[in-house]
């Protein structure tokens, strides 16, 4: 079931002229945790605040758990909304302990306030910290105390702005997979905005990506990183090499190769072949159809990206496993087992 929609939503700033947010519409469901991404400016920060309340749009209608909270000129206040808001730096009150940070948007007797508050403190895994002040922890722990400060009053929806964004990039993959166990364990719906495609691709059920405002595709990770709707979503999550290729009736005449494909006689002009470095293979064996001059290979430890050359310079990545060595050799053989087809080239 759904519990956000959005529907046309418009947000021009004054002064502006163009709008920060273009027609965008889209639903999230109970308790998924979306991914709000996009290039600087392209209007993430301004879509969560307008969920939250924090702005007001020029037109559009907003539900949460079925009661429109903007429609037209009215809108719900933020502090009805019930909306949790974790912000990037975190925004904690440095001269209150830990359990009086989640104490402090609480009502209820003093009894139950206590109660919840050192519950929610438990469920984000800090149960030795209640005395302890913001200072004293490290960004990770102080991170799970805004989550806990923002889900303790059980909101409707979480909103997260760049939650990963100020932590030690040792820590990020541990901490994100962390705070993702500890939402799904609540059951809450999330969204969270990320400049950062790992942050989206690891930890979202689904992304939706922004562009000038326009909201470009929503999905699931797997789904926009193999079947982007356009060009600026493919390459929004990596590198993609481009080949130029010559359609005939059996395959592609590409300068590194030819490529066997009966789907080739569709085309009539000139296409671009367009892949991710893990879209293609190399391979140790004579008689490849493709091959390219060595001209770098870069070591990951989990992978190796071989830069392959043709005659005329133009150049190709492919990644490999880490373990394949390429002493003495001059040349590398590869196929390709994807790849997009772009016409009007
Ligand atoms: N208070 C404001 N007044 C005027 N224009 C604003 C205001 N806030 C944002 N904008 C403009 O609206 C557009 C969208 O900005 P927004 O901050 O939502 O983008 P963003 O994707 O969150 O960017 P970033 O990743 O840099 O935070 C930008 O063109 C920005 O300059």
């Amino acid at each position: 079931m759904s519990i956000l929609s959005l529907q046309q939503v418009n947000k021009k700033y004054n002064q502006a002229i163009d709008f920060a947010i273009n027609d965008v519409s889209f639903e999230v469901e109970e308790g998924e945790i979306l991914a709000l991404v996009g290039e600087s400016g392209s209007g993430k920060t301004t879509l969560l605040r307008l969920i939250a309340g924090l702005e007001h749009p020029d037109s559009g209608i907003i539900s949460l758990s079925g009661q429109k909270i903007v429609e037209g000129k009215r809108s719900v206040p933020a502090h009805e909304r019930q909306v949790g808001m974790v912000f990037q730096d975190y925004a904690l009150f440095p001269h209150l302990t830990i359990l009086d940070n989640i104490k402090f948007g609480l009502k209820g007797s003093n009894q139950e306030v206590e109660r919840v508050a050192k519950d929610t403190l438990r469920l984000v895994g800090l149960k030795e910290d209640y005395t302890k002040y913001p200072h004293q922890l490290s960004g990770g722990q102080q991170q799970r105390v805004a989550l806990a400060r923002a889900i303790a009053p059980n909101p409707k929806i979480l909103l997260m702005d760049e939650p990963f964004s100020n932590l030690d990039a040792m820590l990020k993959d541990q901490i994100r997979e962390e705070i993702r166990q500890i939402i799904k364990k609540t059951g809450i719906t999330a969204i969270f905005v990320t400049h950062d495609t790992k942050d989206a691709l690891s930890t979202a059920d689904r992304i939706a990506i922004l562009h000038k405002g326009f909201l470009q595709q929503i999905d699931i990770p797997k789904v926009l990183y193999e079947n982007p709707v356009n060009p600026y979503v493919a390459n929004f999550f990596g590198k993609r090499n481009e080949m130029e290729a010559i359609p005939t009736e059996d395959g592609y005449h590409t300068t590194f190769g030819f490529i066997s494909d009966s789907e080739a006689k569709k085309h009539k002009n000139k296409v671009k072949l367009l892949f991710r470095p893990e879209h293609g293979e190399v391979v140790q064996r004579d008689g490849q159809q493709l091959s390219g001059k060595i001209v770098k290979i870069s070591y990951f430890g989990s992978h190796q990206m071989v830069k392959l050359a043709d005659d005329e310079g133009k150049r190709v990545t492919i990644r490999t496993n880490p373990g394949r060595s390429f002493e003495g050799m001059d040349r590398a053989q590869f196929f390709l087992w994807k790849y997009d087809v772009e016409e009007a080239y």
